[in-house]
């Protein structure tokens, strides 16, 4: 926390508290610059001022107070107390506001929508409370320890031994004395910053201790209790010695027995009045004990003064360090810690709490409730930040590397907990770099996908940027309804397993089939066997020689797999119309239209539409193309490419639509292979020149490849038709071959796979959005059964009881703003964003208030979540019993 900045030696002034709060000592306490500086005056040579001893005295009270928090911590309340160390007040909690609020809300008078973390504290390094509350748990257990008692014993009794100046010390480096503290500062593991600390601290005299305490009339330790919210985090000083300040504050008047000499000058005489310090709360099971300090124990700024003797280090006057132990407690009774046994680290090594202290090494601090959420900040490793560095540096990124989870991450868990068993695999490896991994923290509309250069600004968003593009949309609904048509009274029958037929060639053509004599009707069928829905092809009064002849081309062209060609799944015959009929079963692309349709067809009472686009053409051209690579490829034959059998299934996608047919229906009077795949090249230059012309007539091909000369594409597309309708000529015998067809027309495939590239990307970022959509109305259908439900588990007003009262505010707070005038809010965007947020479960806090304005929230998304999840699966689980229940009775 770099605003709460310790005070520099050469401002005395600022090393009183300015604070009445206990915490920000506490704070100071730990900072490690100050420490350290502390301790190398310490160790250098004698305090130069009294600016030391103050320094000590705080020291002395934080060693209380980190008792009293770290036995707050303990007993869970950590998180109110974590807010109250790293934010002193600063502001006064708002009028009419709970103190809770303005816990949660006014800290630092940061206002909540400024990036607060799950505490409401603005983002803070990663590591820094872990390290704090390791610091806190390693001194609150030395001070659970008999040292406590020792200490506060010595001082209060006024039974230390008196230095040649008359002031009284009290050596703390004593191992038979102060056995655990002397561990803890041997202690390998520590943080250096401590350590230092500690040894500052150990060299000091009680006058240090206790000097300059009564020139601070704020120098009382206002100790928060439990309860947090009492406590007037507002006071920017102390309040006057003596006054009970509450019930549930601690006062802990931190005076002197002895007068502090500075520069010489006489000390005001004060009484004598004994250290009082409450018992720790671990001890007596006491959290906050209410101490009201007697008016006779303030001091004022008076006895310490400039008439004040100045001060003479122990160290100067004995010349060398010695035993700081005075000839008066030569007769004391040997002190011998309470449940101590072992002379090495008798405490620690009996305090079970505390076991973790040793004298072999301290261990790191480990939380008992380890949160490995990673959407919060404070969870940072304990393990391996300072076992053996020393001080933390927050700002070193490298104690926050994290490696890859040997376990994989799974986003779509609710909980995230189950990680903690791979907690430690998870934050290890810190020397080589490592992408961290971590969840997704917002939800929100991810702008993925190409994005147009003309795209308003993002304030300028509108519903429609949310959602699929209407002509996508438009489409994809009119294919669902192709699909799911159904013929009313209608008189057509079922054909094998296919039911539900609808005829789809509507308008029957004049032109002559390809199919010869037999009559082709199309019709979209519904499979029994699985409920899909095909394509079926009924060819009136064609017969087959044999099995053979439908067999044996159907497992050939099973074999093919296009993108350009309509897979064909089945061939029989059937009577079930009355007449021989035979039956192709080919996959079912709903709202397709054959190129004459599309093209040609349409141009009706002699409309002049304008020509096919040349790139259009290309793009044609390309994709039979591919089709018959394939289909020439596996020794077959198309045999289908005519306007009519050629049917366009998306923008620009064309796909053979009747392959297999003929090899059936020619099955015993096939003609070579070769001769029908020249055939489908010629059938190839034949439709460009039907679509170039916009006629289904060509014949003679000679005028029609004339008038095509005529037309204004390109020379390369007038070469590439005559070549491809060009039957080979006794001069030229050689056949043409798709191979050759391929490389004359490389660039324009190039072209077009790159047309369906972007298209892929226009699909891909369309898919996110939609993703998006689908989170959202999972998320709608949960709240939706939650809120305003009736009654449930017996409980009549189950959905506005508990957890669930929050989400009913949270659903009125999403869906059911209002203006200043009462007029509905309808903002789209504030909608998404919040069930977005809510789905995600961040830790961002949202103010919900009921109607009436007499119950509000703070609540973060996150527990909004669980609550959410909580109410769904309390009710999914009723469900299931009931179900159950329902199922036995039957
Ligand atoms: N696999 C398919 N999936 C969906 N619709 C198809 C499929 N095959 C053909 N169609 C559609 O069925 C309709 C009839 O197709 P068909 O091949 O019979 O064309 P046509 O113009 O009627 O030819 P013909 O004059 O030879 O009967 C066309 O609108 C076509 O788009």
């Amino acid at each position: 926390m770099g605003s709460h900045r310790l005070p520099s030696a050469k401002n005395k002034s600022s090393v009183r508290p300015t604070k009445s709060l206990a915490v920000f000592d506490f704070q100071r306490s730990l900072n490690a610059r100050q420490l350290k500086d502390f301790g190398e005056r310490q160790h250098t040579g004698p305090p130069q001022s009294a600016l030391a001893c103050c320094e000590l005295a705080s020291l002395v009270v934080n060693l209380r107070l980190l008792v009293f928090l770290g036995n707050e911590i303990e007993s869970g309340d950590a998180r109110r107390l974590e807010a109250m160390v790293w934010n002193p007040p600063t502001s006064s909690p708002a009028n009419g506001m709970d103190s809770r609020q303005h816990l949660e809300l006014g800290r630092s008078g940061i206002p909540p929508h400024q990036g607060l973390d799950t505490n409401g504290d603005p983002a803070r390094p990663v590591g820094s409370w872990a390290q704090r509350l390791q610091m806190t748990r390693v001194l609150g257990t030395v001070t659970k320890s008999e040292d406590q008692e020792q200490i506060t014993d010595r001082i209060s009794q006024d039974e230390c031994p008196r230095a040649a100046s008359g002031s009284p010390r009290l050596d703390l480096t004593s191992s038979e004395e102060f056995p655990s503290l002397t561990a803890l500062t041997k202690a390998d593991t520590l943080p250096r910053s401590f350590k230092k600390a500690a040894a500052g601290y150990r060299a000091l005299s009680r006058s240090e201790i206790t000097s300059p305490t009564p020139t601070w009339p704020g120098q009382q330790q206002h100790l928060p209790s439990s309860s947090v919210e009492s406590y007037d985090r507002t006071t920017s000083s102390a309040p006057p010695c003596g006054e009970n300040v509450g019930e549930q504050l601690l006062t802990i008047p931190v005076e002197s027995t002895a007068p502090l000499p500075i520069r010489g000058r006489p000390v005001p005489k004060m009484s004598p009045v004994p250290f009082r310090l409450s018992r720790n709360p671990v001890l007596d099971r006491r959290v906050a004990l209410p101490i009201t300090t007697p008016a006779s124990l303030q001091f004022t700024k008076k006895s310490f003064n400039v008439d004040s003797p100045s001060f003479t280090p122990a160290q100067l006057q004995s010349g060398s360090k010695k035993h700081t132990f005075s000839s008066q407690t030569a007769n004391a009774a040997v002190f011998t810690p309470k449940g101590s046994t072992n002379s090495a680290t008798p405490a620690l090594a009996q305090d079970s709490e505390s076991s973790f202290v040793t004298a072999a090494g301290v261990r790191d601090f480990t939380p008992q409730a380890q949160n490995y959420d990673l959407n919060t900040t404070s969870a940072t490793n304990g393990v391996a930040s300072d076992s053996s560095a020393g001080i933390y540096d927050a700002f070193t990124m490298a104690t926050m590397g994290q490696a890859l989870p040997t376990t994989q991450y799974n986003p779509y868990a609710e909980d995230h907990t189950s990680m903690a068993g791979v907690a430690t695999p998870f934050y290890q490896a810190q020397g080589a770099y490592a992408a961290a991994i971590q969840p997704l923290q917002y939800h929100l509309y991810a702008p993925v996908g190409p994005h147009k250069a003309d795209m308003h600004h993002p304030y300028q968003k509108q519903a429609y940027d949310f959602f699929l593009p209407n002509d996508i949309r438009e489409d994809l609904q009119k294919k669902s309804a192709a699909t799911r048509q159904v013929l009313p009274n209608s008189q057509l029958p079922d054909v094998s397993q296919y039911h539900s037929l609808v005829p789809l060639d509507t308008a029957k053509s004049s032109h002559t089939s390809i199919f010869g004599s037999s009559v082709c009707w199309v019709y979209k069928a519904t499979s029994k066997k699985n409920g899909n829905v095909y394509c079926l092809r009924r060819l009136q009064g064609a017969r087959v020689a044999s099995k053979n002849s439908t067999n044996e081309p159907l497992a050939k062209w099973k074999r093919i797999s296009n993108g350009n060609i309509v897979t064909v799944h089945e061939v029989f015959t059937s009577r079930d119309f009355n007449d021989t009929s035979l039956i192709f079963i080919h996959n079912y692309h709903p709202n397709s239209k054959t190129l004459a349709e599309h093209h040609i067809s349409q141009r009706r009472f002699g409309q002049q539409q304008p020509p096919i686009q040349e790139n259009v053409l290309w793009s044609y051209i390309s994709q039979l193309c591919n089709a018959l690579r394939t289909v020439h490829g596996e020794g077959l034959a198309a045999r289908c490419i005519h306007p009519t059998k050629v049917i366009m299934t998306e923008k620009n996608r064309i796909r053979l639509s009747a392959c297999m047919i003929l090899d059936v229906l020619e099955y015993e009077t096939s003609r070579p292979i070769a001769e029908l795949q020249q055939e489908d090249l010629v059938d190839l230059g034949k439709l460009i020149l039907i679509l170039g012309l916009g006629t289904m007539t060509i014949s003679p091909v000679q005028s029609a490849l004339e008038q095509f000369q005529r037309t204004m594409y390109s020379p390369e597309l007038k070469e590439l038709v005559f070549w491809l309708v060009t039957p080979p000529y006794p001069e030229q015998p050689i056949q043409k071959t798709i191979t050759e067809l391929t490389p004359r027309i490389t660039h324009h495939i190039l072209d077009s796979f790159d047309s369906s590239l972007q298209a892929y990307d226009g699909i891909n970022s369309n898919l996110h959005q939609e993703l998006e959509n689908g989170r959202i109305a999972r998320l709608m259908l949960k709240l939706g059964v939650i809120n305003e439900r009736p009654d449930f588990d017996n409980e009549l007003n189950w959905s506005e009881t508990g957890e669930r009262y929050s989400l009913k505010l949270f659903r009125d707070y999403v869906f059911h703003q209002v203006d200043s005038n009462g007029n509905p809010v309808l903002d789209l965007g504030h909608m998404l964003s919040c069930l977005n947020k809510l789905d995600a479960g961040i830790d961002e806090k949202v103010y919900l208030t009921s109607r009436d304005h007499q119950t509000s929230f703070i609540i973060s998304y996150k527990e909004l979540k669980k609550q959410v999840n909580n109410a769904f699966n309390e009710l999914q689980k009723a469900g299931q019993t009931k179900s159950a229940t329902s199922r036995a009775g039957y």
